[in-house]
């Protein structure tokens, strides 16, 4: 798998390129501080690295150690669970939660476990429909209602039917909007306590998808959900289609979050488990010449 992080990061290497077009074993604050800001990490974030740098030439691995720094929350652990595990996909329309739902799917099937989805976002028909139409393309059941219906209702006959048929995994679709956003986190709120009341402790994870193309205007998106419902791990879409890369790390230091991963095309396989050295490394090797 490895390479599938760096590659994806090309749009944001291009970005980096236009201020900093030659690799250099040493940079000053001042250039280092107009490439990340080029590559989008957040203004407070470069102020913050930068200040706790003391030297004026700054190499590769004075770098390096600052950019990790930043990711340090990004282990994810998983919870003691009795199967199936269950997990609500959340965050708004677009972001691309129907894809990673297919890609989450398709990689439990490669691993040998039997996965059902659950069509939660009741509010809109097509979501109901993107959802089957790549179950039926991954050959995986979907539990769904039609447009309108209770989707905490979804969820507990997906989870039900799940613990019945012994499945392994149940993954849960729902809203990114509805009519406003307090009807949105009551709505969160109950699937999240009908998940438990289906099986004891689900959901066993809430993953938030975030669009990777919005860059740093995620982050106060993201807080919302977080305050919604309580998130456990992030997944950021499309890096492969955006030159924001390096907004990763402000999302990661402000939710102090796990990233679990991160969607590098639009195919079932496109979905790299976030390796944070490869990310980082990925990026250095943009700017940094190797030492002689
Ligand atoms: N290049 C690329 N495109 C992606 C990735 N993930 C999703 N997309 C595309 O982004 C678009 C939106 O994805 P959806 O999965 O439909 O988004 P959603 O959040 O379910 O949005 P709604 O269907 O509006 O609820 C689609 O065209 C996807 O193919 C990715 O990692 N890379």
């Amino acid at each position: 798998m490895f390479g599938f992080i760096k590659k994806s990061l090309s749009k944001t290497v291009a970005a980096i390129k236009t201020v900093a077009p030659k690799k250099k074993i040493t940079f000053t604050k001042d250039e280092l501080e107009d490439i990340l800001l080029e590559a989008d990490v957040e203004y407070a974030l470069v102020e913050i690295i930068l200040n706790e740098i003391y030297q004026d030439k700054i190499t590769r691995e004075i770098l390096r150690s600052k950019l990790l720094a930043t990711l340090a929350y990004t282990s994810y652990k998983e919870p003691k669970f009795t199967p199936p595990f269950v997990e609500l996909i959340v965050g708004v329309n677009g972001a691309g939660k129907t894809t990673t739902i297919a890609k989450l799917a398709y990689k439990y099937k490669q691993e040998g476990k039997k996965v059902l989805l659950g069509a939660g976002d009741t509010f809109r028909a097509a979501a109901i429909e993107q959802l089957t139409l790549w179950a039926n393309r991954l050959d995986i059941p979907v539990v769904s209602s039609k447009q309108g219906h209770d989707s905490s209702a979804v969820a507990y006959d997906a989870i039900d039917s799940a613990k019945a048929k012994g499945f392994d995994n149940v993954i849960i679709d729902t809203a990114g909007r509805l009519h406003t956003q307090t009807n949105l986190a009551n709505e969160l709120k109950k699937v999240k306590r009908i998940c438990d009341k289906a099986h004891k402790g689900a959901p066993h994870r809430t993953v938030l998808i975030i669009d990777g193309t919005q860059g740093n205007s995620a982050i106060s998106q993201a807080k919302a959900f977080n305050e919604m419902i309580g998130i456990d791990g992030i997944i950021i879409t499309k890096l492969d289609g955006t030159a924001k890369g390096g907004s990763i790390f402000s999302i990661a230091y402000a939710l102090e979050l796990p990233i679990l991963y991160v969607g590098t095309g639009e195919q079932p396989e496109n979905l790299t488990p976030f390796d944070k050295y490869e990310f980082v490394d990925g990026l250095l090797d943009a700017i940094f010449v190797e030492e002689e």
